[in-house]
């Protein structure tokens, strides 16, 4: 069956998100690698979402990033607006509370967050992964006086890119690609990461102000860590269903965005959700944004389009196509 027939069948009221195992991801053999495919493309054209386990991102490294962002939204309201990403020109730095708004028919969104991109450990003054960055070009803001934190989260952020570096040819094999195909697209690893923090909702609650408003990511897939033992995200399905999304002990979130819809002329799903957090605790997540280079051209690939299915987007760059998307959740 060929992949737009197979977008053409399928079943897209699921009621659960399928988990896989990636143990076999980097498997010398290439049978153990196909048969890992076949699933991951059944998941992607079905719901577009999944949990990954044996994913590689040890304990320590999630703890740590955890810790730092639990340090760094302990900061005074006016130690964090230093750092606001208003004073960015490329969406870097500190979102306060109901700064951005990812459902247009809310009224902000109930998180605050920060934000970064590439950087080595060691900073460079040329970094040359960030040469052909256009639209999105421009370095990272740290915080003042919060010792530990960039390294902490710059830790997660390298040890996620290396799943996401895995993940790339694995979407490859699943689109019937050769298992290179994205190699050259994604050199320079335009990754953006966020660390959120959800504060309890209780009491009478806006339906229009909530965690995060209903939205699709914009990137090609995220991989999102969530905090053990809180419900909050949620993924709509075909039937307009809220399908619960709880984390899952081993496991993260990977769900498709929008420049894989794009890549995949919506054969590959990019799917509505959102979250809430009305447990009475806190709530933390770390999703992390996994673009093709920002000088990258979203062209369909080939074999997602046909006489039935015809390309049905406009060629941008990601560059571009992210920071226009950027600047309509931010308003600025
Ligand atoms: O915090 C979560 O569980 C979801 C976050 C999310 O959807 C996003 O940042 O795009
Ligand atoms: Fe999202």
């Amino acid at each position: 069956m060929s992949l737009v027939e197979h977008a053409q069948n399928a079943d897209t009221a699921f009621e659960h998100i399928p988990i896989i195992d990636l143990k076999d991801i980097s498997s010398s053999d290439p049978a153990s690698r196909k048969a890992l495919a076949d699933a991951v493309r059944d998941a992607c054209i079905n719901v577009g979402f999944l949990y990954v386990k044996n994913h590689g991102i040890p304990d320590t490294v999630i703890n740590d990033a955890l810790s730092a962002s639990k340090r760094l939204f302990s900061l005074s309201e006016a130690q964090k607006l230093e750092i606001d990403i208003r004073k960015s020109v490329n969406y870097k730095g500190y979102t306060p509370l109901l700064s951005s708004n990812n459902d247009p028919e809310n009224a902000g969104d109930m998180h605050e967050g920060f934000e970064f991109g590439w950087e080595e450990m060691q900073a460079k003054a040329f970094d040359e992964k960030r040469a052909n960055d256009g639209a999105m070009a421009g370095a990272n803001i740290w915080p003042n006086d919060l010792p530990g934190f960039r390294e902490e989260v710059l830790t997660y952020y390298h040890a996620a890119v290396e799943l996401g570096k895995k993940l790339f040819p694995l979407f490859a094999l699943a689109l019937n690609l050769p298992e290179d195909f994205f190699s050259d697209k994604t050199k320079n690893s335009a990754a953006i990461m966020r660390v959120l923090h959800y504060p309890p909702q209780t009491g009478p609650v806006d339906d229009r102000v909530i965690g995060i408003g209903a939205h699709t990511d914009f990137e090609c897939f995220t991989i999102l860590w969530q905090e053990p033992e809180i419900q909050a995200l949620q993924v709509l399905n075909t039937q307009k269903q809220w399908i619960d999304a709880p984390p899952i002990p081993g496991t993260l979130v990977v769900n498709l965005g929008d420049q894989f819809a794009r890549w995949t002329n919506d054969v590959f799903k990019s799917t509505v959700h959102r979250a809430i957090n009305r447990t009475g605790v806190r709530r933390y997540s770390i999703p992390l944004f996994f673009g093709t280079d920002y000088d990258v051209k979203l062209e369909p690939i080939s074999s997602c389009i046909s006489p039935e299915h015809p390309a049905k987007y406009e060629v941008v760059t990601a560059g571009d196509y992210v920071q226009q998307r950027l600047k309509a959740t931010y308003g600025h």
